[in-house]
């Protein structure tokens, strides 16, 4: 198979009559890792859901390497692993049960399992219950299942939601490592440090438009280090002082006063 990445072209989304992703538009190469950013509601998970063929977008198409949802299912599924923003694990199952269930889904070995356990340092909690392990043991788990079968395309949604700074900085090695080893990987985050560390490109989203969608490079040349807040406080402070000021306590304090 030839690796083209993941293409995105002119991709909407609407639900309940309100348009929730505009024409959306993205070119993701072997390799290459970007990053979604945006304020609640803005359509992150949205599109996710879409790469993922959970929800089918309402006009555009979504190739990977060649291959499309409606039109090979299974071998565009199997070339993507997906993190999910929530998720309950089946109760009553060890993790190594549970990854070991996600391994064979995808046709791999109880080794392949234990691997992905030691990557993501659940392996002396293997026998523990999943329902028993704490937010971030299963975010761990959950980004376990989504990388352990080596998929072409890694989709996460606010996969550091729960971490601790440890893992935090763990996960940001894990992914580098799927980029060396020519994996695609996109991810959803509020965490703006995560992305400026690991990413390659980082698009901002509102109201389901993108409003930027630069190189973390260029974020860095413009505002610094810290590349995205800078960016994040020029494209969201005006929209967020209006809600502040328009918020019901707010309100409250100003009658108060
Ligand atoms: N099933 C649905 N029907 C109607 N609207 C929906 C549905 N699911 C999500 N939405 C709306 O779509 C918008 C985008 O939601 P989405 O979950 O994609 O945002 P997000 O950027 O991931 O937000 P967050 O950062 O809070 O997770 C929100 O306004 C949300 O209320």
């Amino acid at each position: 198979m030839t690796a083209k990445g993941l293409t995105i072209k002119q991709v909407t989304k609407t639900m309940a009559g309100k348009v929730i992703v505009e024409p959306f538009d993205l070119q993701i190469q072997p390799g290459e890792v970007v990053a979604l950013c945006g304020g609640n509601g803005a359509g992150k998970s949205t599109i996710l859901r879409m790469i993922v063929g959970i929800l089918s977008p309402t006009s555009g198409t979504i190739e990977l390497n060649g291959k499309t949802y409606a039109n090979h299912r299974v071998d565009y599924l199997h070339q993507i692993g997906y993190m999910p923003d929530h998720f309950n694990f089946a109760a009553g199952l060890s993790a190594r049960e549970t990854i070991q269930f996600y391994a064979a889904l995808r046709g791999k070995s109880a080794e392949v399992a234990d691997t992905a356990l030691r990557a993501v340092g659940l392996f002396d909690s293997r026998n523990k219950r999943v329902t028993q392990f704490s937010k971030g043991m299963q975010q761990r788990l959950l980004f376990a299942q989504a990388i352990l079968a080596k998929p072409a395309l890694v989709v996460l949604d606010e996969p550091t939601n729960g971490l601790d700074p440890y893992w935090m900085d763990a996960f940001v090695d894990l992914v580098r490592e799927l980029k060396q080893a020519g994996q695609s990987v996109i991810f959803s985050t509020h965490q703006l440090q995560v992305a400026d560390a690991v990413a390659d490109r980082a698009i901002f989203l509102m109201n389901g438009q993108v409003v930027r969608d630069s190189a973390i490079q260029e974020y860095q040349t413009q505002y610094g280090v810290h590349g995205l807040y800078g960016a994040f406080s020029d494209l969201f402070a005006p929209t967020l002082q209006h809600a502040v000021s328009s918020a019901p306590n707010n309100r409250r304090r100003e009658h108060d006063c």
